[in-house]
């Protein structure tokens, strides 16, 4: 790995495209030093001139998480390609430490007649991995992809899916101090965005990653920075969490006009209003949504150590056994987790974590405030189960995972001996919670003018 503390630094960088109305006026200007030479006077351009970066300069230090934003082509792809050396720069300079791996758009990178087998090894030679290193982590490559006999098919048979899978494998295992990603992450589906996100986070401890994405969320949970481009130009280069806020807000009176202003709302010494009505029991509003399990052990990723394993992982509505059905959010489930012992356990736990598309944790419990007040051991060749009874909250759009683990020690010393990481994927579709991670029923909902006096 590279000492130096900056990563990537960028001077005064520009790119400029020359524009031709038609191939003719391609050709005029390759032939134009000619005409030039012969007759001066009549030399001229016959491009126009655009410039999709101009003037950017900033710096990332080693072990930073860069977001970049901006509209569609503000230049955003530009910049990465340039920092990658796919591109050169017209104008200003890059530099940078390392060795970079990128996931660029969809298309970059592979040959689309060559198999996935031979884009791998050529792929993983090009990032700087020697033959024997290729070998010897060509399984993990294939395990991380995970996209079966389609490995011998050339990749222009490939889904948009498939392709980022092979992708991402490949950068994943070369050992990168630089991790660019470009938005490719979106096709995937959720097992394998899981999969990404943990190899990022656990990425983010060690090496340098340049994020582009649209989505602000993202942006604001996973980097540290941000850089927001428009028209080529830096706007605002700063902490991801104001950058991403300033150009939501830009981006929302640029389609509803100059009156939609997001100003701070400083706090207002008022007299409370009374209440209004006493509260009703029931949910004034339906916020329920489509949430549908499905259970995927067999091809759920993680690692075990022996001593323990799961071996089965259930959700059903509490009061109405068997199968948890469509679910709505804010109902009764019970959740069970089997699991054998291979090994005599002590003191053993078992666990579970709801996490939504970027790795966040949402919710999660585990039975140690039951074994604290209940020691229980297990011996080896037993099964042993957890019940977990608990209200579902409301949750936005999207997919989760659910993360099954058993363990044994105690809170503070305990050995992890099976972590499944996508145990099941919770799909929720047609949802009304719009902000933040969670949703809850609101008793009560009104709009009421105040009285004049
Ligand atoms: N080879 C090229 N010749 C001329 N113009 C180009 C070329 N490549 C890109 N551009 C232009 O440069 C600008 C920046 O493109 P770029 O792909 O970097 O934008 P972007 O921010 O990544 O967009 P998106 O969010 O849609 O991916 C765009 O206006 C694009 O049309």
């Amino acid at each position: 790995m590279s000492s130096d503390p900056i990563a990537i630094q960028v001077e005064g960088l520009g790119k400029r495209y020359e524009i031709y109305e038609t191939p003719r006026d391609r050709l005029k200007q390759f032939l134009s030093p000619v005409v030039g030479a012969l007759r001066p006077s009549a030399r001229r351009d016959y491009f126009r001139e655009f410039w999709a970066l101009r003037d950017l300069s900033f710096e990332l230090k080693r072990g930073e998480t860069l977001g970049i934003v901006g509209r569609n082509g503000s230049g955003k792809s530009t910049l990465l390609q340039i920092i990658c050396g796919i591109l050169r720069p017209s104008l200003g300079e890059v530099r940078t430490h390392g060795r970079i791996a990128a996931l660029l758009e969809l298309g970059s990178g592979f040959n689309p007649e060559f198999t996935g087998r031979e884009n791998l090894i050529m792929n993983a030679s090009l990032l700087g991995l020697t033959p024997s290193e290729i070998q010897d982590r060509y399984d993990d490559i294939l395990a991380f992809a995970d996209i079966g006999d389609f490995i011998d098919q050339p990749v222009k048979t490939y889904s948009s899916g498939m392709y980022v899978r092979l992708a991402f494998a490949v950068i994943a295992h070369v050992d990168a101090d630089i991790l660019v990603v470009d938005e490719a992450l979106a096709v995937g589906d959720a097992v394998f965005t899981q999969r990404c996100m943990r190899f990022i986070r656990a990425f983010q401890g060690r090496g340098t990653l340049l994020f582009v994405s649209h989505d602000m969320a993202a942006v604001q949970n996973l980097c540290q920075s941000a850089i927001w481009l428009d028209k080529g130009r830096l706007v605002e280069f700063g902490p991801s969490q104001s950058v991403a806020e300033n150009y939501l807000r830009e981006t929302l009176q640029s389609v509803y006009g100059d009156e939609v202003t997001l100003a701070s709302v400083e706090s207002q010494a008022s007299t409370p209003a009374a209440d209004p009505a006493v509260p009703s029991e029931e949910p004034v509003v339906d916020y329920g949504a489509r949430a549908v399990f499905s259970s995927q052990l067999d091809r759920a990723s993680g690692w075990k150590t022996g001593s323990a394993e799961i071996v089965g992982v259930e959700l059903e509505r509490r009061d109405a056994p068997g199968d948890p059905g469509v679910l709505e959010g804010w109902e009764w489930l019970r959740l069970r987790i089997r699991a054998r012992a291979h090994a005599d356990l002590e003191r053993p736990i078992l666990g579970f974590i709801l996490r939504d598309r970027l790795g966040q944790d949402l919710f999660g419990e585990n039975t140690l405030p039951f074994t604290d007040a209940h020691p229980t051991r297990v011996r080896a060749c037993r099964t042993f189960r957890a019940e977990f009874v608990f209200r579902l909250p409301m949750l936005p759009n999207g997919q989760y995972v659910l993360m099954a683990s058993v363990a044994d020690g105690d809170l503070y010393d305990n050995l992890q001996h099976h972590m499944m990481h996508d145990a099941c994927v919770l799909t929720v579709s047609s949802s009304k919670v719009r902000w933040g991670l969670v949703g809850v029923p609101f008793s009560q909902l009104s709009l009421m003018t105040d009285d004049v006096r």
